[in-house]
């Protein structure tokens, strides 16, 4: 009888063993499909939390930098869910990053004249170099387009954007002061949109134009007037693209001097005549008239393509970014890289970059961070993201034909500009724990910071011409000013903590 009752209660042990493994064996491959977030979006949790509070590393430069500027400032986050305009909008939101200081005293201007002179030696350095032939990055490098790889040139009667394309070379997508870009946005702007479909992949929605002359542009739509900000409960998968994110990052990206974003400019559409009368036919079966009598549609995708969020005229027009088209797959194949500083995409657990302290260190042994230009374009991204607020930086694509020893494509910036009272100091992780920077990104940052004229001013004038100007809340271009101090903050904390042969910034190997 005991011996019957004892058998029943191993079998019960081993059954109740059995299912908490076979439960154990479920909950990881759930956990390891949520974790395949960014190749298959639609696993992703639309409540998942990711926490960059990093406790293990406790000697990290990243947290060091954190630490002491949140000690310093009196948290820049203070203004977030107000969505209040004021006419003292500027000085409201300077007042976030500068400590306690007496309100009626003037804020003492720091030049940070440490960095300047970092950046004449390093500019000394490298001229020195150049002179005694010593100089290991070719200055004199050849900078191929894409037209001289395939051998192509462009037709007689090429459009702009062809031209465009073809011109692309292996250091940057246009040249500086290149007239072709406002060629490209006044096609874009002007010419009769023929044909509208939805464009494939990606979690919201987006459309593929198509103009006369094989044009191209890629269409995000406005849903939010400049005001909104990005919703308290989402997370930065989560927050709604926001079309003229896709213009100022555009601005932003040529005023830093990487022109690594194709152009992209805003137009106001009539959403009758310009996508319905127009759209393909799976388009055009989302369509739908709405109470107020508005045209309507939604498309298909993973995020917020349903009645709920539609996209409507108002009353028949629709404002919306327009972006000059990447050449074709066929013309041009383009690398996908995941980037090594994304984010988990998880709800509970947390990127290596966010625990580990000496990150940046087994990266910069892998290929292509080991040589060449791509960590320091890997630095500037995380610079522009963090100008922009941008924390979806999930993966990153160059131009194949080019090799590894080329730009790094800046796309996809719908989900900047959402927080214009926070800065979020985790994007900044990559320039933190690698302590690097590109000389000529330093300077860029030193001259807007310096004046006369500020990354603020700067990007409302390039910003005028387009037609849906103002295309930023003015908070938001406050933001960028106080940054881009937070940026050279974070560079002198990195060279006072890599004294003597360790220096921070790394050598420009753009000619
Ligand atoms: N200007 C462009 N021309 C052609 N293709 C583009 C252009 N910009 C982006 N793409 C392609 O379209 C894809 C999706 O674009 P984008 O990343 O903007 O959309 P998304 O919905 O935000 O995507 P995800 O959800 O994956 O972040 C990109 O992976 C890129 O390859
Ligand atoms: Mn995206």
């Amino acid at each position: 009888m005991f011996g019957l009752r004892s058998l029943r209660m191993k079998e019960r042990l081993a059954i109740g063993f059995g299912a908490s493994l076979v439960l154990f064996t479920l909950l990881l491959v759930i956990d390891l499909q949520m974790d395949l977030g960014v190749a298959n979006r639609h696993l992703m949790p639309s409540h998942a939390r990711v926490r960059y509070v990093n406790d293990e590393d406790k000697n990290g430069v990243f947290r060091d930098f954190k630490r002491k500027f949140l000690q310093k400032s009196n948290s820049s986050g203070s203004k977030e869910a107000s969505t209040t305009i004021t006419s003292h909008g500027r000085s409201a939101a300077d007042s976030s990053g500068s400590g306690q200081r007496n309100p009626t005293e003037p804020p003492e201007h720091d030049n940070f004249d440490d960095l300047m002179s970092l950046v004449a030696e390093s500019r000394r350095n490298s001229e020195a170099r150049s002179n005694t032939g010593t100089d290991q990055s070719n200055e004199s490098e050849e900078n191929p387009t894409l037209g001289d790889m395939m051998d192509i040139r462009p037709s007689k009667n090429a459009s702009y954007l062809e031209r465009f394309q073809l011109g692309i070379s292996k250091h940057e997508l246009y040249r500086e002061s290149d007239p072709i870009v406002d060629g490209v946005v006044n096609d874009m702007l002007h010419l009769p949109i023929q044909h509208v479909f939805q464009k494939d992949g990606g979690t919201q929605i987006k459309l593929v134009i198509e103009f006369p002359n094989d044009v191209k542009a890629l269409f995000k739509p406005m849903r939010f007037p400049r005001e909104q900000q990005t919703l308290p409960n989402h997370f930065y998968f989560t927050d709604f693209e926001r079309h003229n994110a896709e213009i100022a990052a555009f601005h932003v990206d040529r005023l830093l001097g990487f022109r690594r974003t194709m152009p992209v400019t805003g137009r106001l559409l009539n959403i009758t005549t310009e996508i319905y009368q127009v759209a393909d036919d799976d388009l055009l079966k989302t369509f739908f008239v709405s109470p107020s009598s508005n045209l309507c549609f939604h498309g298909k995708c993973s995020y917020y393509c349903d009645t709920a969020h539609a996209i409507c005229g108002n009353p028949d027009t629709l404002e919306g970014s327009f972006a000059a088209f990447l050449p074709s797959y066929e013309q041009a194949h383009r690398k996908v890289w995941r980037h090594p500083w994304r984010r988990s995409y998880h709800k509970r657990r947390k990127a290596q970059w966010e625990t580990d302290a000496d990150y940046c260190a087994m990266i910069r042994d892998i290929p292509p961070y080991d040589e060449g230009r791509r960590l320091l374009d890997l630095m500037d991204m995380s610079v522009f993201d963090f100008l922009i607020g941008n924390m979806d930086r999930h993966h990153y694509e160059t131009f194949k034909v080019f090799g590894n020893d080329t730009f790094t494509l800046h796309l996809d910036h719908g989900r900047g500009f959402g927080r214009p009272y926070h800065d979020e100091l985790s994007i900044l992780a990559p320039v933190l724990q690698c302590c690097l920077i590109r000389t000529t990104t330093l300077q860029s940052l030193l001259k807007f910071h310096n004046g006369p004229k500020h990354l603020s001013d700067l990007l409302r004038e390039s910003m005028q011409s387009d037609p849906l100007n103002p295309i930023l809340w003015e908070p938001h271009l406050n933001a960028l000013d106080r940054r881009v101090k937070i940026i050279l903050q974070a560079i002198r904390e990195c060279v006072k903590k890599n004294p003597g042969d360790e220096v921070a910034i790394g050598e420009d190997d753009i000619s």
